[in-house]
């Protein structure tokens, strides 16, 4: 399962291997605002996360990711949407080859430069793998990132990519904190989707920040150093690694704000 993001391995051939790929609720998805439900019912997003869960950064040749450890309730995610409580097991983020696209979500169309991923598993399966299989499974809480500001926050994360630049490298990473990577205000539209990359799985509940957070066209210029390569390989650099919208095939985006 070589899929990647390339002309001959990117999301256009993911069904080969994938055939859930033309599945009825795949993720990403445009939000139209205007189509939103406003849903009283919805309760604020209640995030709680402890830096000392943060264990390491790693490059996995498709994106950059920081794992938590998630063998107790440390960093957990509830309310909000869902019914269940729910542990943050990593992040990671999307991003495009120019500042003018690269986010998965769009809003009414509008890409953003990246979007930022915080993947969680609901507490009721035994652990992140078999909930990642179930419907209810996981919580994925989305965050654009608009050109602005250098954001400080996602500095720290940069000054580690000389370490993590090719495939399948990793080093420790201790004590930061993820609630620095959310926006001020946390309202979210919400929809029932999947994963966005193989395996691709319907089993995650969406939760997309309405507010976006800043990065600098310098910070969005380092995440593009990255490789897709390994060390020793053709160097090949992380970017477009973002999976368009796909059909909403009739399912309802709720919104937490009128
Ligand atoms: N981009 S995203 O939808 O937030 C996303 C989040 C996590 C993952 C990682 C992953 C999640 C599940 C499995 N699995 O069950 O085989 C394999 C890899 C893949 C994709
Ligand atoms: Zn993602």
């Amino acid at each position: 399962h070589a899929w990647g993001y390339g002309a001959h391995t990117g999301p256009d051939k993911w069904a080969d291997s994938f055939p859930i790929a033309n599945g009825p609720r795949q993720s990403p998805i445009n939000i139209v605002p205007g189509d939103a439900s406003y849903d009283p019912a919805l309760k604020p997003l209640v995030l709680k996360y402890d830096p000392s869960t943060c264990l390491e950064i790693l490059n996995n040749g498709h994106s950059f990711q920081v794992t938590f450890l998630d063998d107790i309730d440390s960093s957990t995610l509830k309310d909000g949407p869902v019914l269940f409580n729910h542990r943050l097991k990593q992040f990671h983020f999307h991003w495009g080859s120019s500042d003018d696209h690269g986010s998965e979500h769009t809003v009414a169309g509008t890409k953003y430069p990246a979007e930022l991923h915080l993947v969680h598993w609901n507490t009721k399966y035994a652990n992140f793998g078999e909930a990642a299989s179930q419907p209810d499974g996981l919580a994925v809480v989305g965050v654009f990132l608009k050109i602005g500001e250098e954001n400080p926050n996602l500095q720290k994360l940069i000054d580690e990519f000389d370490s993590i630049k090719t495939k399948d490298s990793q080093c420790s990473f201790a004590d930061f904190n993820p609630e620095m990577l959310l926006p001020g205000c946390l309202d979210y539209w919400t929809y029932e989707g999947s994963l966005t990359t193989p395996p691709l799985l319907e089993s995650v509940t969406w939760i997309v920040c309405k507010e976006p957070i800043s990065v600098s066209s310098e910070q969005m210029a380092k995440f593009r150093s990255l490789l897709f390569s390994g060390e020793g390989e053709a160097e090949c650099c992380m970017v477009d690694n973002y999976r368009p919208p796909q059909p909403l095939r009739g399912r309802t985006v709720r919104a937490s704000f009128q």
